[in-house]
């Protein structure tokens, strides 16, 4: 079997509150969230071969992500179970200020991947190998497997792509901040928002986010600019591209869905624009209801959005 896209990093296993604690429940509904997850099922219903890559716990929540991976059509023969340590989950609550994770995964097995249970053979046959932040937050090991992956990736001459999804409750922001920028210098895309890089680089002009990012080593900057919509920068050009206003009901996964549908695109021979345009509508479209992973929409769904839009 093999994977155009392999996307590594933790599924969680999700808990998302949908009314006020009333100690008389429901308060939540049971969903499936992950960055690496989210990633690869959105590029799954936009019709992309893809892999994920992970180590599950030997228990309930990691077979209800078995079902899900194949349902969706995403592939999970890269995938090892761990007899004592579990899956991870996690709890979304919402507020004015928007979604807030709390996690519950120190010590899970993905977290306890290591470089020599990389799949060398799988990485080098694919055409992207997806990593994110919070991959490297979860352990040393797993931050030590990106670096890994990335090289083994490089070697043969699979695209990287590296998302900063900033997770301030999983490590501090100096050791995120050396991390990102050495996995920056590495990468040929890397996928920050406006707001992480912000906080990462002290920078708020989007040109000069790009700029920086560069710099440091990165061929391909693309910047998501919330309701702005997005832009993206090479050494020889960069363009903007407008956002889609939509009522938000839940905005968990949205970040995943723009990275699962432009990265699926790309590899499908799509230009940056055209790609960026595509993962604005998919995101828009994921906002539109709970969880992570059940709104993310179909291509159909996005590419008759699109036309109605005139995008
Ligand atoms: O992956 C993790 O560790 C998480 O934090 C769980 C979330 O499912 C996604 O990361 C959602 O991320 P956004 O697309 O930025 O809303």
């Amino acid at each position: 079997m093999t994977a155009e896209i392999i996307s590594f990093g933790e599924p969680l296993f999700e808990f998302n509150q949908v009314k006020e604690y009333s100690g008389e429940g429901p308060d939540y509904l049971s969903g499936f969230g992950g960055d690496a997850s989210n990633f690869a099922c959105c590029a799954a219903r936009q019709g992309a071969s893809v892999a994920i890559l992970t180590h599950l716990g030997n228990d309930v929540f990691g077979n209800k992500f078995i079902d899900l991976w194949e349902k969706e059509g995403v592939q999970t023969h890269l995938i090892e179970r761990n007899a004592i340590a579990p899956t991870g989950i996690y709890f979304i609550s919402h507020d004015e200020q928007g979604h807030h994770f709390s996690f519950a995964r120190k010590g899970s097995a993905a977290s306890q991947i290591t470089p020599e249970q990389l799949p060398a053979d799988a990485i080098r046959a694919a055409k992207l190998f997806h990593v994110t932040a919070i991959t490297q937050a979860i352990s040393t090991s797993s931050c030590d497997s990106v670096f890994k992956g990335i090289e083994i990736a490089k070697e043969g001459g699979t695209l990287t792509s590296f998302d900063t999804n900033l997770r301030l409750k999983l490590w501090d922001l100096n050791r995120a901040r050396g991390i990102i920028h050495e996995t920056a210098r590495l990468v040929d895309f890397i996928m920050p928002s406006v707001d992480e890089a912000e906080v990462l680089t002290g920078l708020s002009d989007p040109d000069k986010i790009c700029d920086f990012y560069l710099n440091l080593g990165s061929k391909n900057v693309i910047l998501k600019l919330g309701k702005e919509g997005a832009m993206y920068a090479t050494a020889s050009e960069r363009k903007r591209v407008a956002g889609n206003p939509v009522e938000a009901i839940d905005a968990t996964g949205a970040g995943d869905c723009f990275s699962g549908s432009f990265f699926t695109n790309v590899v499908a021979g799509k230009s940056l624009e055209d790609s960026l345009k595509y993962a604005n509508a998919a995101a828009a479209l994921t906002t539109q209801g709970y969880g992570a992973v059940a709104p993310i929409p179909t291509r159909d769904q996005v590419e008759t959005f699109m036309k109605a839009r005139d995008i």
